[in-house]
């Protein structure tokens, strides 16, 4: 570590409260520290004392994107050759994955070993992709039983997770059996999948916490049989009373069977250190669990641009006209806070109504308005989304539902109309815009506030290494 910091001695006078104290460079791969790039970029600022956010984010960004052709790049198939199966590597290249991300790059080989492992990286870095290349890897298809179970916290998610398992599944020219996978979440037909799950077990279930235990406590399958269990966005299954007493029985349950792997994944793992300590404690993981954390100093993605905006409570409709009408997004998220129940037992109508209305009789542009809420049924939640898959550019309405895991490339803008309760909210949320990896497009990300919200807005900023910067309309 020593050695890494002789090349950045300024950082030594960064107070210690800083984002960017040395401390946290401790994270960083000492090779990273020796390339050309990062000594040339470092030397360049050495006679500052001051470091301005923006420009230490710059240059990482591009110390990072020089750093990665210095190194030979491994592609995917290089990383995977040998354990996941010809005709899954034939088909992630037809799909257009070639070079993996850096989670896959640090992650897969780890996974390969057996060893349980949290993958802890930025939001849009292809987690998913991950824990799918090596769940695919153990499977076997002539086996009839269930060989991976992967946990969502929401069906929308397990609807996603499922497709794009299906897709690299799915039998290319290849003579091979395909890889079955089932999707078990919470609004589905349960007696159906009862049958399907004892008569013809599926190699992969992709299972919402609740409808997975329910098949669990009616025995009408087990967990012995399983080699992985993935849990994403295994903080919010933890943070969420719903759905923790579920998750830590099943994780206990799986503790006791031969031969297992446990995956976490998600982008933020607040207070990581306990959660694997708890981990190993509990037993829910084995003891050389490997926490694999990719870009621990930057958890906000850089190719995100954040912005707010002052407004008075009663303009906020009339604001974010304006900014749709400036900024012109190609598709974007709009995120709404969630109705009180006081504000419910009173009669009042949701903000997501509001704004749907105000939205539909004012908004001019081409893009389709949408709504996506938790209180709508299972099949307009499912409509809305299929309408935005197939394309066409779209403005939806969101409340926190769409925060985590929810996959829309083509999102370039996300509007906090109302700003989430918390850092973790807010990185999730932000998260589902600049979801394209090794792509140079800039997306933006714009909060509506009120004066008294800046400094919670500031808080954000600090606690998640962000900079906001004012627009004036
Ligand atoms: N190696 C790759 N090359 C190109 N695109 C990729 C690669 N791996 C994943 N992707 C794409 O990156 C996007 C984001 O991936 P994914 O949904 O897995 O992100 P994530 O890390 O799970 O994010 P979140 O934390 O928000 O859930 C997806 O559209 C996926 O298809």
């Amino acid at each position: 570590m020593a050695s890494q910091l002789l090349f950045v001695p300024h950082l030594a006078l960064i107070p210690k409260a800083s984002p960017f104290h040395p401390s946290l460079f401790s994270t960083i791969n000492p090779s990273f520290f020796h390339s050309t790039s990062a000594k040339r970029a470092l030397k360049s600022s050495s006679d500052s004392r001051i470091i301005n956010l923006k420009a230490v984010a710059d240059t990482f960004s591009e110390i990072e994107s020089n750093s990665a052709n210095e190194t030979t790049a491994l592609t995917l198939r290089e990383i995977c050759q040998g354990f996941v199966p010809e005709h899954i590597l034939h088909r992630i290249e037809e799909i257009g994955f070639v070079l993996p991300t850096e989670i896959q790059k640090e992650a897969l080989p780890t996974l390969f070993t057996g060893r349980d492992c949290i993958l802890h990286a930025q939001t849009g870095s292809g987690k998913t992709l991950t824990y799918l290349l090596h769940i695919f890897s153990l499977i076997n298809p002539q086996r009839s039983s269930v060989q991976a179970v992967i946990v969502v916290p929401t069906r929308e998610l397990g609807m996603q997770v499922t497709k794009v398992a299906r897709m690299l599944a799915a039998k290319s020219d290849f003579d091979v059996k395909g890889c079955t996978v089932m999707a078990l979440l919470d609004g589905g037909t349960l007696r159906r999948h009862k049958s399907w799950l004892k008569a013809e077990p599926p190699a992969i279930l992709v299972a919402t916490v609740a409808s997975l235990c329910h098949m669990l406590e009616k025995h009408i399958f087990r967990l012995d049989s399983v080699r992985v269990l993935v849990l994403d966005e295994v903080d919010f299954l933890f943070y969420s009373s719903k759905q923790v007493g579920s998750v830590r029985k099943l994780l206990t349950s799986f503790s006791s069977c031969d031969k297992r792997q446990t995956v976490f994944a998600s982008a933020s793992i607040p207070q990581h250190k306990h959660f694997v300590h708890d981990c190993i404690q509990q037993k829910w993981t084995k003891r050389d669990v490997v926490h694999v954390h990719v870009s621990a100093i930057m958890p906000m993605p850089l190719c995100l641009l954040h912005r707010f905006v002052m407004c008075q409570k009663t303009n906020k409709h009339q604001m974010l006209l304006a900014l749709l009408e400036s900024d012109a997004p190609e598709s974007a998220i709009i995120f709404v806070g969630e109705q009180s129940e006081k504000s419910k037992k009173v009669g009042n109508d949701p903000s997501t109504t509001l704004l749907m209305e105000f939205l539909k009789t004012s908004y001019n542009g081409s893009l389709e308005i949408l709504l996506l809420e938790g209180d709508m049924n299972f099949n307009s939640r499912a409509a809305s989304l299929t309408e935005i898959r197939q394309g066409g550019g779209f403005l939806l309405v969101s409340t926190d539902i769409a925060a985590r895991g929810i996959d829309l490339p083509e999102t370039t803008h996300i509007f906090n109309f109302d700003l989430p309760q918390t850092a973790t909210d807010y990185l999730h949320r932000a998260g589902r815009a600049g979801r394209i990896p090794f792509s140079d497009k800039k997306c933006i990300v714009a909060n509506l506030i009120m004066s008294e919200e800046r400094f919670v807005l500031q808080r954000y900023e600090n606690e998640l290494m962000f900079s906001c910067e004012e627009l004036i309309l």
